[in-house]
């Protein structure tokens, strides 16, 4: 195979195509793919340049070429002038080589990449530099090929070159933009080019089983069939509940394994019965790094960081939200860190139309859950986050009731059926997917066209996330957040992210939710929480009846998955 001509490739496709990309976009739900209601509320003309410049996928080399052509006279109108496009450039070229320092601040300039430190590294143009600039591995590039990635996004651009650099990096950059590429693409490429068997060489953390599940399976399809000798094939591993058996009863051993992919307690625990030895990790990377040092994970963050005792060891923080208390521990724990920050920190996607309704009270909430139905503004793939199982599980038999297709997944559901769900979701025969924060980060479902948060998130982080399971890969999508007069302290923040990224909020809902001092005070303290009303419609017999029928079918589903 010609991998240039296959790279080159990529980029004539941007040209025509609507997304920009070459990728399976075109597979899977994203055939289920409907076009969102008229009436958006984000594009409004005085942020049509904003949004162009952080629709990534589809105009980063548009923009990118029109700016250096005109001398960058449309881009942010507060930037300073640019020079024009230097005669080494060559912006009539398919595959973008960026060869200097100029070239790489038009470069970000053109997806308002922000990227400090000391002796940065110049960004790459095209996956082409991977060859040209860093030897890139053959099969690994078949690989990349085979997976329909021609051309990369802004954070890949920036954070691939970091990376083989052998930078410490703290990355920020909006959901559904590229980042699992953009570390594990440079992590399996050091790898296979370390070669030696010398144990563990690579950890990816991240907070959530299914999250974890998901950059395995990335890894695994960019590291297949490749061998690190003539016998041994790179050992890409998740860390399941039966591999971390394996391991403490020593039927496998970790030497064999050159790349783990855990949640943070499962792997202390496998550390703590001296099952897995930490110390020949070279590469460390925290996906949703913001959740994993925030109050509930960062003890095992910490434990997991002191057991990686390479003192070569390369650290990478990545998320969508970087808060600046992470921007601090990054600071303390990294060694001449390189920063990067593509487009606004902690801001929405802007392929996301996202939409405000005031329900009045919890009733409220069902009946405008109906009313989108009936209006056909509740198209599938739909998504609904709840802020506890109870009502997660409340409006699952709500909307049972109504006949839709629907199935929850929460904490209390096992792994399997969280899997089954998932690929049910996936698949297209779940419509309607009602769950709890534990779907909210990372987890890459990409033709969801609708997220609708029943109950308003706790935090503006929080909300980025829930929406970024929509407007994914350059897709388009929609947002929904209900509020009730309870919400008043809470919605403040979601308001903040959406004027940010360009959507409308009315004027009255936006004094409607001002909020007092001692209401500031009680939000930055954590005290937002309200107490809400049951969600039902149904009386309580009915529902007894349900619940009893639910516990058996439940039984039933552990039974059998016992037996099997
Ligand atoms: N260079 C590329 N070309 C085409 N598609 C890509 C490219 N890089 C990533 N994608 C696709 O874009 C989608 C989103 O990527 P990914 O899951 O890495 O997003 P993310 O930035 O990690 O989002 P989140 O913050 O929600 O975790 C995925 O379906 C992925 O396959």
């Amino acid at each position: 195979m010609d991998i240039f001509q296959v790279l080159t490739r990529g980029a004539n496709v941007r040209k025509s195509g609507r997304l920009g990309v070459s990728g399976d976009f075109s597979k899977g739900t994203a055939d289920r793919n409907v076009s969102i209601l008229p009436g958006s509320t984000r594009k409004q003309d005085s942020d049509h340049q904003l949004t162009k410049e952080l629709d990534f996928f589809r105009n980063k080399r548009t923009v990118q070429k029109a700016e250096l052509q005109k001398g960058e006279e449309t881009s942010m109108k507060s930037a300073p002038a640019a020079a024009p496009a230097p005669a080494s450039l060559d912006v009539n070229s398919e595959t973008l080589k960026i060869s200097n320092a100029e070239e790489a601040a038009q470069l970000r300039k053109s997806y308002m990449g922000n990227v400090s430190g000391e002796d940065v590294p110049l960004p790459i143009g095209s996956f082409e530099d991977l060859v040209t600039r860093f030897q890139f591995d053959s099969r690994l590039l078949s690989n990349l090929i085979e997976s329909h990635f021609t051309e990369p996004t802004p954070i890949q651009c920036e954070g691939i070159p970091m990376a083989l650099h052998g930078r410490d990096v703290l990355a920020c950059a909006p959901t559904g933009s590229g980042k699992t590429l953009a570390f594990v693409l440079p992590l399996l490429q050091q790898v296979i080019q370390s070669r030696k068997n010398e144990g563990l060489k690579g950890l990816i953390i991240s907070p959530t089983k299914e999250l974890a599940s998901q950059i395995f399976k990335e890894c695994t399809k960019l590291g297949n069939k490749i061998f690190l000798d003539k016998k041994r094939p790179l050992s890409i591993a998740l860390l399941s509940k039966s591999l971390s058996a394996k391991l403490k009863n020593k039927i496998v051993s970790d030497k064999k394994y050159d790349i783990i992919i855990s949640t943070p307690l499962r792997l202390i625990d496998v550390v703590k019965h001296e099952a897995l030895n930490l110390s020949s990790v070279k590469h460390l990377i925290f996906d949703e790094a913001d959740k994993l040092f925030d109050q509930t994970f960062v003890e095992q963050a910490d434990s997991i960081l002191a057991s990686c005792r390479d003192p070569q060891l390369r650290k990478t923080m990545v998320s969508a939200t970087v808060p600046s208390g992470l921007e601090e521990i990054a600071q303390s724990i990294m060694l001449d860190p390189v920063r990067i920050i593509i487009g606004h920190k902690e801001a929405a996607n802007v392929n996301i139309e996202q939409k405000l309704v005031f329900c009045g009270n919890e009733e409220g909430k069902l009946v405008a859950i109906r009313q989108l139905i009936q209006e056909g503004e509740f198209k599938p793939p739909v998504i609904i986050f709840l802020e506890s199982i109870t009502r997660a599980k409340a409006l699952f038999h709500e909307l049972l009731y109504d006949n839709l297709n629907v199935d929850v997944i929460h904490a209390e559901r096992t792994p399997i059926q969280r899997d089954k769900i998932i690929q049910r979701f996936k698949s297209g025969e779940v419509w309607c997917l009602i769950c709890t924060d534990v779907l909210a980060r990372g987890v890459d479902f990409k033709g969801v066209n609708l997220v609708i948060n029943y109950d308003v998130p706790r935090s503006a982080q929080a909300y980025v996330h829930r929406i970024g399971r929509t407007g994914r890969g350059g897709r388009d999508g929609k947002a929904v957040t209900f509020y009730t007069k309870q919400d008043n302290l809470a919605v403040k923040p979601i308001i903040n992210v959406m004027k940010q990224s360009g959507s409308e909020v009315a004027d009255w809902m936006d004094k409607f939710s001002k909020m007092t001092r001692r209401e500031k005070e009680a939000l930055k303290k954590g005290k937002s929480s309200v107490e809400r009303k049951q969600i039902s419609t149904v009386p309580q017999v009915v529902k007894k009846k349900r619940r009893q029928r639910e516990e058996m079918v439940e039984a039933s589903k552990k039974r059998k998955e016992m037996e099997d």
